[in-house]
Parts: C-alpha cells; structure tokens; sequence
C-alpha cells in the first residue's frame, strides 16, 4: 500500500506501508546508528518525532523483551529503506514492524532514505507528516514539536524506587532511560525516580546522596518555570545531568540553548576531553545545544566538545559538585566509552562534594 512523508518545505516522499494510518505528524530526524533500532524506538526522547534510519537494512535482529529502554514504543513513526520481515534475536518475539503497529506507530517502508535525509540535512530538522494522502496536507497546522509541554506524556505518575544499595540517587525524570537505572543499580545505588515537577521539599524528604537530571524529549525552554528548583537542588546535592537534564541545568544557572540545524542522532559521535584531550565515541540524540559564550564563567567550565561541530558535550560546576553531559554515558545503543561518569559522580557523592571543586 502506498504512503507518503509530506515535509513542512513541501517535498513528498514516497513508500509504502503495511496498513493503513490516519495522517501522522511529528519532527523528521535521522539516526545513523547501524543496530540499536530497538533501543531508539523506545528511548522516550524520541517522543513526537519521526525516525529516519539512515543504515539501509534495519530490523534484522528483532525486537526482544530485554532491551527497551521503556515500556513502550516512543516515535511518532519510522521511516527505513528496508525493514526486516523476521525477527531473528534468539529472544525476539517480534519484528520490527510488528513491534511499532502493535504500540500504533506507523511504519514506512522502501523509502528513498538517502535523498530524504540529504533533504533534512540541508533544510533542517522540520515538522513532517506522513499520510496517504499528501495532497491533502496541510503540514504548518500542526503545532510543532519544539513548542509543545510533551514531558508531561512521558514522566512517571508517581515515585517508584528501583534497586538497593548504600547509595541512594534521585532521578528527576523528563523521560529516563532504563539503562541509566540500570548503569546505578549495577554500581551499588538504590535509584528513586520521581515526576519531573517533584517539589524541593519532597526530594528533600527522601534524603538523596545524589541527583540525576534524565534525558527526554522536546525543548529544554519548555521548562523555563521549574529552573529556579532545579538550580536550588544542584547546589544542594552532588548531581549529574545527561543530555535534556545537561541542557536543563545550564539554563538554570544563566546559560543558553540554540537548535541545531539537523541534530545529533548516531552511535559514533566523536567527543573530546578538554582536560585530558581523549578522544572517545558516544551515542547521542539531541536537538538542542548549550550555546559555548552563554555559559556564565564563574559557574560551569566546558568539560567535553563535539569533535565535527565543536559544540558543547558537557560541563563542571567550578564551585558545586555538578557534572553534565550531552552525550549519553549509559549508552544503549553505541558504545560504553564514557560509562566511567557515572563512576565520577559516584566518587563525588563518596567526597560528599568536598573534593569536586573544578575551579
Ligand atoms: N536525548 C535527550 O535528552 C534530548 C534532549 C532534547 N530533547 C534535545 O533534543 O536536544
């Protein structure tokens, strides 16, 4: 059956897909990971947005029950060249497709994904409609990603405590990935996750040793009225933020955020240590970055650059004991690189602070 992705500077791509869908909106991004799919279709960052698999073949292992990053699909929808029509993974009960129908994420297949992502590199990440009916499409009606509250759709109810352990780390969740509770449980920590609005006062009452800032989806600024508690919180506990919770805090101490043209989406993003001039790979799915000028000198020091762009990967606090990156230390998918951050933040909740002066 044949469909379409509409894109908001009027170009129509064709493929097809395996049922039908209502017309499906969301920001068009591109994911040059070659494996991982899995772990991209359920990271809640993804959230309102379509994924374009620029690696041809995807799907070829299946969806399994073990790798989600969380309970459910995340996309908008996904656009590939070819998707895999079997399952394969020795636990995988699912295809791909399968996996995105059944969560009602459309699926667009035999896409010229080559000429539509040079299209998006070009003109930018856009909002996108996928229809089988373009014609009929009106992509500027929809409200665009970056202007919508979408933390709330993906936040948890209510607290829940995951894992035990000597220490105890809050997770102030904007849209968490399991991974980075798992990288905490697998370190000796007790991880409390609590809805992104939790008070100063409520997370007071649970005596964290340290706080984790979680990625998520859409526009930092949307969040712009709960800086001032997030500030409050990083100066009172060792924290750590990654990506979304990285851009959060440096807004919340006087820095910037700007959009990237198309963003950083891929398993071998090169990022350079300032301090020790390592060079190591991450995995990354951001949008926005925290502009290098905005950031106020006598709070955060760049810690890590973007080797391609240069932009900013991370930061530390020169007084209090804070520590943000863009990239994603936990991984899942792309590689384990930069794993020993969490390590730092742990041995900084161990000095309680006292020794994580970067001045
Ligand atoms: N993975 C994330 O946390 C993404 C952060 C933010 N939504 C961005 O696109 O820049």
């Amino acid at each position: 059956m044949k469909s379409y992705i509409k894109l908001e500077t009027g170009e129509i791509f064709e493929g097809s897909w395996q049922q039908a869908f209502p017309d499906t909106y969301g920001e068009i991004v591109f994911f040059t990971g070659m494996t991982g799919y899995q772990e991209v279709m359920t990271d809640p960052s993804f959230h309102g947005q379509i994924v374009v698999f620029t690696y041809p073949l995807i799907g070829n292992y299946g969806v399994n029950p073990t790798d989600n990053e969380s309970t459910q699909p995340q996309p908008a929808g996904i656009i590939v060249s070819e998707a895999c029509g079997t399952s394969g993974h020795y636990e995988g009960d699912q295809t791909l497709a399968e996996a995105a129908l059944a969560a009602g994420i459309p699926v667009m297949e035999n896409v010229d994904t080559r000429a539509l992502v040079k299209n998006i590199r070009e003109k930018g990440d856009m909002g996108a409609v996928m229809s089988g009916n373009p014609e009929s499409v009106n992509v500027g009606e929809y409200e665009p990603l970056g202007e919508r509250d979408v933390i709330d759709t993906v936040t948890v109810d209510k607290q829940i405590t995951v894992g035990s352990g000597d220490r105890h780390v809050v997770l102030m969740d904007f849209g968490y990935k399991q991974s980075m509770v798992d990288q905490l449980n697998k370190k000796g920590c007790k991880v409390t996750i609590v809805p992104y609005d939790t008070p100063k006062e409520t997370i007071e009452g649970l005596a964290p040793d340290g706080l984790l800032f979680s990625n998520g989806p859409g526009n930092p600024k949307q969040l712009e009225h709960y800086l001032s508690t997030y500030k409050e919180l990083a100066e009172t506990y060792p924290t750590l933020g990654i990506c979304l919770g990285h851009q959060l805090l440096a807004l919340a101490f006087g820095g910037e955020t700007e959009k990237l043209r198309f963003g950083h989406r891929g398993a071998n993003q090169p990022v350079q240590d300032l301090e020790t001039n390592k060079v190591f790979m991450s995995s990354q799915n951001h949008s926005y970055v925290v502009t290098d000028e905005s950031l106020p000198k006598e709070s955060f020091r760049i810690k890590y650059k973007n080797v391609n762009d240069g932009s900013v990967e991370g930061m530390m606090h020169t007084k209090f004991p804070i520590m943000t990156a863009q990239f994603h230390p936990e991984a899942h998918p792309g590689p384990a690189d930069s794993e020993e951050i969490f390590d730092e933040f742990l041995e900084t909740i161990e000095n309680k602070g006292r020794e994580a002066t970067y001045a």
